[in-house]
């Protein structure tokens, strides 16, 4: 479908595939704990993941890794805020927040963010009301359960039916709050409280998704469905990721979240060349 985003003067047109870029801005990269942080390699970063063809940079600053400790909004903003200024002051690229806190997707906002990604789907307390109030894209992630705990005993029925359900029922939360239909995009959350089965079965099955008539955002990048079947640690899962990335858009994704963006942007001239082969 001819989806496009748009995000106060912004538009951005779902026709072909995007790539979101992901810039880390985890703990580490900070000398200590984001205050007087050294910000120039997350810049740095950003500069290259634009270069290389991202269409939305994605800034994220609370790890969801499980079992991570919650990180404080102060914390989250001393990390997210500064970043978020260095890539609206020098790209015109979109920006998506990464976060589940209100005060955060607030502040990015201000500071020139685009898109709200919440794996949290807007469940946090007064996320609905200040992503009313906000008017940007949201993209609704599906997780089952927590961070902490999801990948101890995941359990679907049917996964396209349970994941459906849970988008209804977040997407209904949504209108009865005000935000427009138009600003919602979904993602069934690769990794996110699903066993390796559960997440080859969600890529196989992912076009069903189609049906809610939404722009499907997708993470797959170097996720340990990967590394798990491959066997692979984070560094060695490029080949696995663009393979999942192709057989993703094939199964209707409209924009990849990845680390490897020219990578995956090589990978979609080629599908693309595929079907346009009479403009070569
Ligand atoms: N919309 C959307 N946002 C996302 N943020 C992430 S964090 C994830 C990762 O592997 O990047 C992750 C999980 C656990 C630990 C570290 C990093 N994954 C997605 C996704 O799949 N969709």
């Amino acid at each position: 479908q001819g989806f496009q985003l748009v995000s106060g003067d912004k538009r951005l047109d779902l026709s072909q595939p995007r790539v979101m870029g992901i810039l880390n801005v985890t703990p580490d990269s900070f000398s200590d704990g984001g205050r007087f942080a050294n910000i120039e390699p997350a810049c740095r970063h950003a500069d290259a993941l634009v270069t290389e063809g991202a269409s939305i940079i994605d800034i994220g600053g609370e790890s969801t890794r499980p079992g991570a400790a919650e990180v404080s909004v102060q914390h989250e903003l001393d990390r997210v805020i500064p970043l978020v200024e260095y890539v609206s002051a020098h790209h015109d690229v979109w920006i998506s927040v990464d976060t589940s806190k209100p005060e955060v997707m607030s502040e990015a906002v201000a500071a020139g963010a685009h898109l709200i990604n919440d794996v949290r789907a807007l469940q946090e307390p007064g996320a609905l009301t200040v992503a009313a109030k906000l008017n940007v894209p949201v993209c609704l992630m599906h997780m089952q359960g927590q961070p902490r705990t999801m990948q101890d005993a995941p359990l679907y029925h049917d996964i396209i039916a349970d994941i459906s359900g849970f988008f209804e029922e977040r997407i209904q939360a949504c209108l009865a709050a005000g935000i427009d239909r138009d600003n919602l995009l979904l993602d069934p959350g690769y990794g996110f409280g699903k066993t390796l089965s559960h997440n080859y079965e969600l890529l196989n099955r992912q076009a069903e998704l189609k049906s809610f008539g939404l722009p499907l955002l997708i993470g797959l990048s170097r996720k340990s469905m990967i590394g798990n079947l491959l066997n692979a640690p984070t560094d060695e899962r490029l080949a696995g990721s663009l393979s999942a990335a192709l057989l993703s858009i094939q199964q209707g994704a409209h924009i990849i979240r990845v680390h490897d963006v020219k990578p995956t942007m090589d990978m979609i001239k080629v599908m693309q060349a595929s079907t346009n082969y009479q403009a070569l």
